[in-house]
């Protein structure tokens, strides 16, 4: 066991997922590095609180444990954004694995990021939070296992971010994990990085930015709002859109046809997407998460493809998405076949779906299936 601080709440009440039956829902939170954490980019965090979840039970050797990685905007709760994983047939039967999701590094929801205080200003870090990798978040991954008594996963799963967490945990800790599964992942293209740019940009123009030091109160909404609405296209495709919105006018009756400023029912669509998102994550965060979002390169790390993914030791299953033009299937395949070459036994799966990168999220069942059979498939 390592040294730190856990809080620890047993059986808070949550609203029942989908088909699911009890969870077991232990939630907590482990504070450690009062020395300071160093970050692979220089600077440090101090201390380090991550926010966790645990459904289940370890077994006595604690080698029944699935790490759940999130993607951008979600939680340590994995039952809020991927119920799919614990349902009647899902992957993860909870009677056989204990599942932990983790909040990641300069998230807002409970883990260190901007809003927590900087122990060397006694201030909020606010913009001046570190740039952290996707490294720093499996390292810190790393302690809270130890805490918990946890030498190795049985798998270590995610989509998007959260796959990029599941391969880093394959090439950091190679006798950490016997299993990963990534879908959705692979290095940002420029496409990819361009849109991250903008998003940035969009946040830092909304007058109340202030240079990222804002109160809760008056956060820069506008910002934030569009920057999302920038992202859903992205994890979006133009069929889905085509079929869903076309070019149906506003469903509250606007009529762009007359009126400069009414919108068609996309236009509606992502305005409610904004204001949604307005409510439930902070700008500094995403900000933050978008930046290492774009640091995700393993051949940058480690020096050549070779060197990083021979280092692997796990079972990798890469899952590409037919219409994700985020992370594109052919760069998910690609990278499958890079990993192959070093040496590392990885498998490559296709989700056929019009949802875009959100498709992991969106239509779980069609993850489920491609995840069905022995390779994929943790025992
Ligand atoms: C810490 C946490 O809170 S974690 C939990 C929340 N976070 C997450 O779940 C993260 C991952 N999840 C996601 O990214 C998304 O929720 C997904 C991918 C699962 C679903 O994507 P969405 O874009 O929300 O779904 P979809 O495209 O169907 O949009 C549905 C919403 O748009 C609204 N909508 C659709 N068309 C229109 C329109 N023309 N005008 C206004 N609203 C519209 C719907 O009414 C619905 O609203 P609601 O969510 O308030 O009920
Ligand atoms: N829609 C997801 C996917 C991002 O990769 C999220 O908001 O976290």
């Amino acid at each position: 066991m390592s040294t730190g601080t856990c809080t620890v709440s047993a059986g808070e009440p949550i609203p029942a997922p989908r088909s699911q039956r009890n969870l077991h829902l232990i939630q907590g939170a482990f504070t450690f590095a009062d020395e300071g954490f160093p970050l692979d980019n220089g600077g440090s965090l101090r201390p380090v609180t991550i926010r966790y979840a645990q459904y289940g039970e370890p077994n006595a050797k604690a080698d029944n444990v699935v790490l759940v990685c999130h993607a951008l905007s979600g939680s340590a709760k994995v039952d809020d954004w991927w119920p799919e994983l614990f349902a009647e047939g899902g992957l993860l039967d909870l009677d056989k694995f204990c599942v932990i999701g983790t909040n990641i590094l300069g998230s807002c929801y409970g883990s260190t990021g901007p809003n927590s205080i900087n122990a060397e200003t006694g201030q909020p870090y606010g913009a001046d939070f570190p740039l952290v990798t996707i490294s720093d978040i499996v390292r810190a991954q790393a302690k809270l296992l130890d805490h918990l008594g946890i030498k190795k996963l049985k798998l270590a799963i995610g989509g998007s971010i959260g796959g990029m967490q599941a391969l880093h945990w394959a090439m950091d800790y190679p006798d950490r994990v016997e299993q990963a599964i990534a879908i959705g992942t692979a290095p940002l293209g420029a496409l990819g990085l361009a849109l991250n740019h903008i998003q940035r940009q969009v946040i830092r123009l909304d007058p109340k930015w202030n240079a990222g030091s804002y109160s809760h109160e008056n956060s820069p909404s506008q910002g934030i709002s569009i920057a999302r609405q920038i992202a859903m296209l992205s994890y979006k495709s133009a069929e889905l859109f085509d079929e869903r919105y076309g070019r149906k006018l506003n469903r509250n009756g606007e009529d762009p046809y007359t009126h400069h400023e009414a919108r068609f029912d996309v236009g509606g669509y992502l305005d409610h997407q904004g204001e949604k998102f307005v409510q439930r994550f902070d700008a500094n965060s995403y900000v933050s998460i978008t930046r290492t979002m774009d640091t995700f390169d393993p051949v940058r790390k480690y020096r050549s493809a070779k060197a990083a993914y021979s280092r692997i030791k796990a079972k990798i299953t890469l899952v590409g998405i037919s219409s994700d033009w985020l992370f594109p299937p052919e760069d998910v395949r690609k990278l499958a076949q890079e990993m192959i070459a070093a040496g590392a036994s990885c498998d490559y799966r296709e989700i056929i779906s019009a949802h875009g990168h959100d498709a992991f999220l969106a239509e779980p069942e069609k993850l489920l299936e491609v995840l069905s059979d022995a390779h994929a498939r943790p025992v």
